[in-house]
């Protein structure tokens, strides 16, 4: 449904997107996460036609965004970052000139806004202005605005941000209804959002495609970088360097150090985790040290994140060093 081929945006001396692929089949809920400045924004701009690529390719449904940029934008419904709306006008006026700028007649207009306003849980605010209408509701009438004419796709930026917790489960709430309808791609640097509503997990930075999975698939992958906790009776010194040998081990971190020692483990990236969990435990079986704990830390995609946006740095230092 959504084709990304080699996509390349230099703003100036800035790359922004560089060299990113992807493909999203129909009906998937696709989460696009990174940190500020990743080229997510980017990104969807250049999908949905606000902006050209400075290389690379595109399609949407079939329809090039480059050759056929009409028939591509049809098929979107777009909620771009910030929610630019008409705070002077009434919802169902903003929603209405909308709908006339998709094409669409005033009975089109009149069916579908009541429609997407019993969906977007506007019904009761049809008539309010919208500067005055809280931040979370100003978001509802922007994925209302999204889904006036139907598209297949939505593409919404960052659909949750300055919202307030109940807000966030709300549109979080909308955008779970909106599943099998539509196919959807949206962009946030809150781990929380797409755990919670994606199929899949896009992570970017630096404009390039750092990992691709299921949300389980990355906890998976996750879990294999997470730090190894030990608690055992000895001192952190004898701890430390009885376990150094062991070659899968990059750092140490002391976490209390009284009768019993308390350690944090982080293996190298590309150590089996169990494999390591289970010589630690034999080493200290066989020193006969007493153990209190001994496991692998709960996974967390904040943790891979981090640590996957420190690899790419520390990628790009090596590369210009
Ligand atoms: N109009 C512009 N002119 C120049 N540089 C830009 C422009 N828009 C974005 N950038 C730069 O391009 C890079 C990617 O920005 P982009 O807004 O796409 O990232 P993002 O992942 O959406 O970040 P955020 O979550 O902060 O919106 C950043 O370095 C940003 O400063």
């Amino acid at each position: 449904m959504i084709i990304a081929k080699n996509l390349v945006k230099w703003y100036g001396p800035t790359l922004a997107v560089d060299d990113l692929s992807f493909e999203i089949p129909k009906g998937e809920i696709v989460g696009f996460l990174g940190p500020n400045g990743a080229g997510k924004s980017t990104t969807l701009r250049i999908l949905t036609g606000y902006l050209p690529p400075t290389a690379g390719s595109a399609s949407i449904a079939d329809y090039d965004i480059l050759k056929q940029p009409l028939e591509a934008r049809t098929q979107i419904g777009y909620l771009p970052e910030g929610t630019p709306l008409y705070g002077e006008a009434r919802v169902t006026e903003y929603l209405h000139y909308r709908g006339s700028l998709l094409g669409m007649t005033r009975k089109d207009r009149n069916q579908r806004i009541e429609e997407v306003c019993d969906r977007c849980g506007l019904s009761h605010l049809k008539r309010r202005v919208i500067s005055r209408l809280s931040k979370g509701n100003r978001q509802r009438v922007g994925l209302a605005q999204a889904l006036l004419s139907k598209p297949p796709i939505l593409i919404l930026d960052e659909p949750t941000a300055a919202l307030d917790p109940n807000q966030i489960s709300e549109v979080r709430k909308l955008i779970k209804e909106l599943r099998g309808e539509h196919t959807i791609l949206l962009s946030t640097h809150i781990l929380p959002e797409v755990e919670k509503t994606a199929d899949r997990v896009m992570i970017i930075a630096g404009g390039r495609l750092l990992a691709d999975g299921k949300p389980s698939e990355l906890r998976q992958q996750i879990a294999q970088d997470a730090a190894i906790i030990l608690e055992a009776k000895t001192s952190a010194t004898q701890l430390t360097s009885m376990l150094k040998p062991l070659t899968d081990i990059t750092s140490f971190e002391t976490l209390t150090d009284s009768d019993y020692s308390r350690l944090s483990i982080t293996p190298t990236s590309h150590s089996n985790n169990t494999q390591l969990l289970t010589a630690i435990g034999n080493k200290l079986l066989k020193e006969q040290i007493a153990v209190r704990e001994l496991h692998t830390e709960q996974a967390s995609l904040e943790t891979f994140f981090v640590k996957i946006t420190d690899r790419l740095a520390t990628q790009q230092s090596s590369e210009s060093a």
